[in-house]
């Protein structure tokens, strides 16, 4: 019976016990193989330093600014290669992966040229601009029997890999609600390319946490956005840096909250409800945080190893590896990334008309969506 204690909501106290053991770090490769990368800009150092951390050797490099392949190879790999054109690259016989790092606009032609030279490829994210191409180059990726993979790094954050291998081991049950709520400064982006994307928050940043969710559901469909953007005041960054997005699921919830513009109190937090318990991760920033794991035995904090910068890379290049090794679908392939664009998409969409969008509704990003 019912007292008036309970009009408190107060939560249940539950004691502390071991975490655990879940194997989140990114998997050690026996039969490693040697890389090209195409586009060598900012964020390829993050990639250079996680084929560092796995043990594996860019042997090639090319570039459209010349100097930025030099300089990856200088550092990386003295003996590498620096090719003029990404042809010259693909025709390497050394070249088994081609890690694919421009913006997206480049890429689709970037990834068809390496799938026709029978290369396996490691997509970076954004993955497409349209679910059609992304659908395009999946069936020819099957049809040429290599492997095509999208670089949700993010998927290897320690954190985020520890709640995705708890859920996939049932530890919480069935999920009914995610909530994530991003608070941090992006107004860095100011002088970058980045900063003449309208939609850079919902669809360059925010795909790494359609991504999760995407990772968390599992098999489950999304059903429906809605999705909002927001120009905060005092930023000054030209793209919205707010953005909200609730994504339906039958039988559960999902909302997502990104502040962009947080010069103050950044915050990085992820709660997920199972049936049987729940995860929780919180922290200053991606590459801090705890999680909790809460179930009725009690309260479980793993001591993780590694940070989302660079192990995030090791993990997606690791896990392209053992999938040719294994002769099976990467987990973060071009098919399974389609179901998490396709979430931001329909956001994208969204926040436009101002109304929920049917995920697989919205096809494809609008030129003046992706630049002003
Ligand atoms: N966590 C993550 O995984 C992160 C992912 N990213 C993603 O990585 C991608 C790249 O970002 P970033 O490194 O900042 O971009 P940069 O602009 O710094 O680098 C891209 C480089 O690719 C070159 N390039 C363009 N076309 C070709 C081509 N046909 N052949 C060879 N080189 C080419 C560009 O040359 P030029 O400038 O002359 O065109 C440039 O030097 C983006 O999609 C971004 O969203 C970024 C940050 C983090
Ligand atoms: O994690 C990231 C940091 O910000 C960049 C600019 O929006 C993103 O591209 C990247 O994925």
């Amino acid at each position: 019976m019912a007292s008036t204690d309970d009009y408190t909501i107060a939560a249940k106290e539950a004691g502390l016990i071991d975490a655990p053991e879940l194997a989140y770090r990114p998997s050690v490769v026996e039969k490693k193989m040697k890389l090209g990368l195409i586009g060598c800009g900012g964020i390829t150092e993050q990639h250079m330093k996680g084929y560092e951390q796995g043990g594996y050797e860019v042997v090639a490099f090319a570039d459209l600014k010349h100097e930025n392949a030099v300089v990856r190879r200088d550092t990386y790999n003295p003996q590498g290669e620096v090719y003029a054109t990404h042809h010259e690259l693909l025709a390497d016989e050394e070249v088994e992966i081609v890690d694919i790092a421009t913006h997206p606009a480049e890429r689709e032609t970037l990834i068809m040229d390496a799938i026709k030279a029978g290369k396996h490829v490691l997509s970076q994210k954004p993955f497409v601009l349209d679910l059609g191409v992304g659908e395009k180059l999946a069936a020819l990726a099957e049809e040429k029997r290599v492997k095509l993979a999208v670089n949700q790094n993010g998927r290897w954050a320690p954190h985020v890999s520890y709640m995705r291998k708890a859920i996939e081991a049932g530890l919480i049950g069935d999920v009914t609600s995610i909530s994530m709520n991003v608070a941090w400064d992006h107004n860095w982006v100011v002088g970058t390319a980045f900063n003449e994307m309208p939609h850079l928050v919902l669809y360059d940043f925010a795909i790494h946490w359609f991504d999760m969710v995407n990772c968390y559901m599992g098999d489950r469909e999304a059903k429906r956005v809605y999705g909002r953007v927001c120009e905060c005041y005092g930023q000054e960054a030209k793209p919205p840096l707010g953005a909200t997005a609730i994504v339906e699921y039958e039988g559960a919830q999902v909302t997502m909250l990104f502040d962009g513009n947080a010069k103050f109190g950044a915050r990085d937090t992820t709660l997920i409800i199972g049936t049987k318990g729940a995860l929780r991760s919180e922290g200053p920033g991606l590459g801090e945080q705890i999680v909790t794991l809460i179930t009725e035995d009690g309260e479980a904090r793993p001591e993780l190893e590694g940070t989302w910068f660079p192990d995030g890379f090791n993990g997606a290049v690791s896990e392209l590896m053992l999938a040719v090794e294994e002769e099976r679908e990467p987990t973060h392939g071009a098919r399974d990334n389609l179901k998490s664009l396709a979430m931001a998409f329909a956001a994208i969409e969204s926040s436009e008309k101002g109304e929920a969008v049917k995920v697989g509704d919205a096809r494809k990003i609008r030129p003046e969506w992706l630049k002003y």
